[in-house]
C-alpha cells in the first residue's frame, strides 16, 4: 500500500502527518512508525501523527505515535502542525476558525492567526498526583517542589499534566544539564508509573523562561509544547514566574498564557518541510 506523508516542524519538534480521514484507526502500526522515524533508515522524524475523522462532536481526531512506538495522549507541537495540515489538506491555508480537536487529552482547540502562526487552547492543567500519575505524594494532592532522587542527586520537582505526564525542575544553568545522561533516568523512575516528560528550566525573569526537555517515548527533542505549557504551570505554582511568558527552547520560542479561566494558550509556528509517499 502506498501511504502519501506530509512532514511538518513546529520550532524543530518535527513530524511525519498522514491524512487517516478514511478511517478510525491509524493506518500505520507502532512498530512502522518507529521505522518511519528512524533518521538513518526512516523518514525521520520525534513522532507519526494521524488525521482521523472527528467523534463526539469533534471536527476530527488527532493521534500521535511517538518515536518508540508509544502513544502519548496530546503534543502541543503536534496539533499545531496538524492545525496547519488541515488547512492543507481542506485546501484553505486562510483556515482561521477554531477546530475541535478530538485527542487522549480531550477536546483541543487550535486555531489559525492572521500571521501564520497558531494559537491552541490547550484546555486546563491538571494537578493532583493521581492525575499526572505519579506516586511521589498521596493520590489526592498536588505534586509541588517535592524531593526526588535521580543520579546521586536530590532534586525539586513539581508534576503537571497536559493531559500526558511532565515532570519539571527549576535550575540555574539549563545549558549544564546532562540530558542524555539523566533524562532517561527521570522518564523511567518508578514514581512514574507512565513514565515521563522532564522539563529542565532556568527563569531568568518573571516572563521570560529557558527549557530542555526530555520526551517520553521521543528523548531529548528540540521542542515541546504541552512541556512548555506545564512548565508555566509549575513556575506560577512555585511562585517564580508570571501567567504570561516566553518559554524559550532549543529550536525557538513559544508564547504561553494561563489564562483566568484556567486554561493554557500556546502560540506559536508551525512549519511545512516537505512531501513525499511511503512504498
Ligand atoms: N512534543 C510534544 C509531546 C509529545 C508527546 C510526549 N513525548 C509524551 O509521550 O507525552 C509536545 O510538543 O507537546
Amino acid at each position: 500500500m502506498t501511504i502519501e506523508f506530509v512532514k511538518y516542524h513546529g520550532l524543530g519538534n518535527d513530524f511525519i502527518l498522514i491524512d487517516n480521514r478514511a478511517s478510525s484507526e491509524p493506518i500505520v502500526t507502532p512498530e512502522q512508525a518507529v521505522k518511519l522515524c528512524d533518521r538513518h533508515f526512516g523518514i525521520g522524524a520525534d513522532g507519526v501523527i494521524f488525521a482521523l475523522p472527528g467523534t463526539n462532536g469533534a471536527d476530527y481526531t488527532m493521534r500521535i505515535f511517538n518515536s518508540d512506538g508509544s502513544e502519548p495522549e496530546m503534543c502541543g507541537n503536534g496539533i499545531r502542525c496538524f492545525a496547519k495540515f488541515l488547512g492543507d489538506l481542506e485546501a484553505n491555508t486562510n483556515l482561521t476558525s477554531c477546530l475541535r480537536i478530538h485527542t487522549l487529552a480531550g477536546i483541543i482547540v487550535p486555531q489559525l492567526t492572521a500571521d501564520g502562526q497558531v494559537k491552541v487552547d490547550m484546555g486546563e492543567p491538571r494537578l493532583l498526583a493521581a492525575e499526572i500519575p505519579t506516586t511521589l505524594t498521596a493520590a489526592g494532592e498536588k505534586v509541588i517542589n517535592q524531593s526526588l532522587d535521580v543520579a546521586d542527586r536530590t532534586w525539586s520537582v513539581t508534576c503537571v499534566s497536559m493531559g500526558n505526564p511532565h515532570c519539571i525542575t527549576f535550575v540555574d544553568d539549563v545549558a549544564a544539564i546532562p540530558l542524555e545522561e539523566i533524562g532517561p533516568q527521570f522518564e523511567h523512575h518508578p514514581v512514574f508509573p507512565q513514565r515521563t516528560n522532564t522539563e529542565f528550566i532556568q527563569v531568568t525573569s518573571r516572563d521570560y523562561l529557558k527549557m530542555r526537555v526530555w520526551e517520553r517515548g521521543a528523548g531529548a527533542t528540540l521542542a515541546c509544547g504541552t512541556g512548555a505549557c506545564a512548565s508555566l504551570v509549575a513556575g506560577v505554582l512555585v511562585g517564580k514566574c508570571d501567567r504570561v511568558a516566553t518559554v524559550e527552547l532549543p529550536g525557538g520560542c513559544l508564547q504561553i498564557e494561563w489564562s483566568q479561566d484556567q486554561k493554557l494558550y500556546m502560540t506559536g509556528p508551525a512549519e511545512r518541510v516537505f512531501a513525499g509517499k511511503i512504498e
